[in-house]
């Protein structure tokens, strides 16, 4: 099976990160799925290279990977997958495109869970924001 080193960047803003939505794809279980922004690392790239080459070329931005927030091992049906995610301060400009995403929102992070993530997206946002899975399990029981 695949594997694959993913980057994603958790753009904060005040209280607010931001999500993407993915455009359909041939998986059923990442398509149009909820994400944050990145991508896979390419061979002899770091994971810092990586982010600001993915976001540059899904979303024409200029963005700045700041400390690793969590890092999540998944395996989907057909592949597999290290995902670290990196908070990022949201840049003075936010003229960012969609060039390969359908659509976005800016949330706090009580809020993410409402969303319908990927499943690796799910497991990073639970790791990263204990507090909001618990309340969310809470409120379930
Ligand atoms: N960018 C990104 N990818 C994620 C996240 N969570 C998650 O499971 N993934 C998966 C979806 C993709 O299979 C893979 C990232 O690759 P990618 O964003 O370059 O997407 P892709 O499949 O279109 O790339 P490619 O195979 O066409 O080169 O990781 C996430 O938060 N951000």
């Amino acid at each position: 099976m695949k594997h694959s080193r993913v980057v994603a960047a958790v753009v904060k803003r005040g209280d607010r990160y931001l999500c993407m939505r993915r455009c359909r794809s041939k998986y059923a279980y990442i398509s149009e799925k909820w994400e944050f922004p990145g991508g896979k690392v390419e061979p002899d790239e770091s994971d810092r290279d990586a982010l600001r080459r993915e976001i540059k070329e899904e979303m024409d931005w200029d963005v700045c990977a700041g400390e690793a927030l969590a890092t999540v091992e998944y395996s989907y049906p057909d592949f597999s997958l290290t995902l670290v995610a990196y908070l990022c301060e949201a840049p003075a400009d936010d003229s960012f495109k969609l060039l390969e995403h359908t659509d976005y929102c800016w949330l706090k992070a009580d809020e993410m869970l409402s969303l319908d993530w990927t499943a690796a997206d799910a497991e990073l946002i639970r790791l990263a924001w204990p507090e909001v899975a618990a309340e969310r399990h809470g409120q379930k029981a």
